[in-house]
């Protein structure tokens, strides 16, 4: 078996750290660092990361990075291996910073499905043996439920439930365990957004037949909230569910009253530095005052949550603040923002140094 007997799809397991972002760190980064700040960037090299299979083509990271884990764990090791899945069609309808390489006018359902679930999944069953945890497309369910007045996000929605569900029939296999995106508090903890979202998910879940492989939610990716704070920062007000253990403690009674048992992962990735500089909680692109958080662990003091992890990789733009550009988001220019910024997922090492420097705990 390749989860643990409590079912927690993280324990027992080594952190992979992964080569992608390791390399950014090593090749873009550190070597304009001051000296000062390189062993920190050395230290956040090894932190395990998820791997964000944005597009098409990084589908061969997978593979690349199965055999790394295979090899390594023949060798002693218990290392597993954790993806993101983020390439829908029509993919950030509300935003502009994220749009992917799909569109539903090009064909894109069907890409989705042929050229980058499917292929994800022929390659994870050449791997039987290998854990693989799954976060499953950032943003898009929770896009469902505040944005459906967005007529990108309304034209999207039928095409966005249709592929998560193939998505999660398709890859639904022994050694996959698989977390949709939830949003965070300040997006989906609202009680106007709560019940909604209880819904949806749980209406998704059990379109897809219930799947084993379905563990849950992830909480919080690409965001800055905490998971675990005594004093609520006063952007929270009128939320009560001010943090991400709140938030889930809210969420997971209402899913299972729907019939989806979920537990939980929540991205500190961004949250060691408490409160950040948003303005409004929703503010998203590139917060200033940010800094790296909790390094991932499975001692989360709450049963509902599996895992405290970084999925965000700290480094990578959420946006670009350059207006001129296509896909130029207008959150990406706000006094929250830190700016000069380059395009979502690019390197950005002005934002970087900072969340060295704000790292709590301390890197090294
Ligand atoms: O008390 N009241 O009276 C009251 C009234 C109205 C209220 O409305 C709520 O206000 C919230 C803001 O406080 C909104 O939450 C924001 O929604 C945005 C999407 O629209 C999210 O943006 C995404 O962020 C992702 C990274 O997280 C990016 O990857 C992605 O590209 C990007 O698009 C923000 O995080 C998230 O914070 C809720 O929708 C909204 O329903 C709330 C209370
Ligand atoms: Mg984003």
């Amino acid at each position: 078996a390749t989860t643990a007997a409590t079912g927690n799809p993280f324990a027992g397991k080594d952190w992979y750290a992964n080569p992608y972002y390791s390399s950014e760190i090593h090749t873009l980064a550190i070597p304009s660092l001051p000296a000062s700040l390189k062993p920190a960037a050395s230290a956040v090299a090894k932190v395990g990361s998820f791997v964000w299979m944005d597009t098409r083509a990084k589908i061969p990271l997978l593979e690349t990075y199965l055999a790394d884990i295979k090899s390594k764990n023949a060798a002693g090791s218990k290392l597993m291996a954790t993806f993101v899945v983020y390439d829908l069609p029509d993919r950030d309808c509300a935003a502009l910073a994220s749009n992917g390489e799909l569109a539903i006018d090009k064909d894109g359902a069907n890409i989705y499905k042929t050229e980058y679930i499917d292929k994800i999944a022929a390659i994870i069953k050449k791997y039987p043996n290998i854990k693989v945890n799954l976060a499953m497309e950032p943003d898009s369910l929770a896009n469902m439920i505040t944005n459906m007045g967005v007529a990108k996000c309304a034209r999207a929605a039928p095409y966005y439930e249709e592929l998560t569900v193939y998505a999660l029939k398709t890859l639904n296999l022994p050694n996959v365990d698989m977390y949709l995106d939830g949003g965070h508090a300040g997006w989906l903890g609202w009680d106007a957004n709560i019940g909604p979202a209880a819904k949806l998910y749980s209406k998704v879940y059990k379109a897809a037949g219930s799947p084993r492989g379905v563990r849950g939610i992830v909480t919080n990716v690409s965001n800055y909230n905490p998971y675990r704070i005594s004093t609520c920062s006063s952007i929270t007000q009128g939320n009560k569910n001010c943090d991400e253990e709140r938030f889930i403690n809210s969420f997971a009674p209402l899913l299972r009253a729907e019939g989806f048992p979920a537990h939980f992962i929540v991205d500190v990735g961004r949250s060691g530095k408490q409160p950040t500089g948003q303005q409004a909680w929703g503010d998203w692109c590139n917060v200033s005052g940010a800094g790296f958080g909790l390094r991932p662990t499975t001692n989360t003091g709450n049963d509902l949550v599996d895992a405290l992890v970084w999925v965000k990789p700290g480094g990578e733009s959420d946006g670009t603040s350059d207006q001129s550009a296509v896909r130029y988001d207008g959150f990406c220019g706000k006094p929250s923002a830190f700016k000069p910024a380059p395009e979502a997922g690019t390197w950005f090492q002005a934002y970087f140094e900072m969340l060295l420097k704000n790292a709590n705990p301390a890197l090294v």
